[in-house]
């Protein structure tokens, strides 16, 4: 008996689809008619790729078998975005995720979007119900950021502003916040103001230095508990028949992550 599938299982013209040749080349293209994907496994011609099924072989120019697979979040995020700023890896951004509790329906600052790499991140999970408020203080940075968004139609989940939030932020009762500026302890009134009480923070610090400073700020403003510091490190391993070992190239540092929970400040 033949398979039925739903649509949403067949690539369309209009889709996003990731091309997988091997571990080193994945690539991302949206398929339009006429398009053709180049690499150096030869080119793969987007319309015979429409009306596939997501996850089917395909073959390019020079006989490569590849595979035609739907993009994960993950894959926008590492193919699919313009960057213009540091981003936060996606190895922080998930553990970011699950220490903040961030759930469909959560109302979130963002402090610094810089390419919108966390924002879009923040927006697929607190969507359809929830929402990400994200200020960054360059326009520049902004534009692009919307850009992003938008590619991923993540846009009706996001409200960027302009502004520098160490001067403050228009939202209240906030349910977490994702702070990711150069000189976050200048924005501590600002964070504590915009969120609800208990509600938990994580700021994203490249440097010891920055992060001992945060760490003497918040102790001295006492509107916050539970602080925490974390560091990840990620290794990915090599895997063929005859060996398996850790990669002899790993991203050696992304930065610290320092959390910490709104408390009522006591009199
Ligand atoms: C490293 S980027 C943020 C990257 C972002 N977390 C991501 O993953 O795409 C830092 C951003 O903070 C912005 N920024 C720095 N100081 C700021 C301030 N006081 N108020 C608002 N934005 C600020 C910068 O313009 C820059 O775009």
């Amino acid at each position: 008996m033949t398979p039925v599938l739903s649509q949403d299982n067949i690539f369309n013209y209009g889709d996003y689809v990731l091309i997988y040749l091997d571990r080193k080349r994945r690539i991302l293209a949206k398929l339009e008619q006429n398009k053709r994907i180049s690499s150096d496994k030869g080119v793969i011609i987007a319309d015979n790729i429409v009306g596939k099924e997501k996850g089917s072989q395909i073959v390019t120019s020079l006989n490569i078998k590849a595979w035609a697979l739907k993009p994960l979040l993950v894959d926008y995020i590492e193919k699919g975005i313009k960057r213009v700023t540091q981003v936060i890896y996606p190895k922080d951004l998930g553990f970011i995720i699950f220490m903040l509790g961030i759930e469909s329906g959560a109302r979130v600052l963002e402090a610094g979007v810089g390419s919108g790499n966390t924002t879009i991140v923040l927006a697929h999970f607190v969507k359809p119900t929830g929402h990400v408020y994200g200020y960054d203080n360059r326009e520049d940075f902004l534009k692009i950021a919307r850009n992003n968004i938008a590619k991923l139609g993540l846009e009706n989940f996001v409200t960027l502003k302009y502004g520098d939030v160490r001067k403050g932020v228009d939202e209240k009762n906030l349910d977490a916040a994702v702070v990711d500026i150069p000189d976050p302890w200048e924005a501590l009134n600002t964070i504590y103001n915009s969120l609800k009480p208990s509600a938990p923070v994580a700021f994203f610090i490249p440097s010891v230095q920055q992060l001992l400073k945060l760490y003497e700020a918040l102790e001295d403003f006492k509107g916050f508990t539970d602080i925490r510091a974390f560091e990840l490190i990620l290794r990915e391993y090599e895997l063929s028949k005859t060996s398996i070992r850790p990669s002899t190239h790993i991203v050696g540092h992304t930065g610290f992550i320092m959390f910490a929970r709104k408390i009522i400040k006591s009199l």
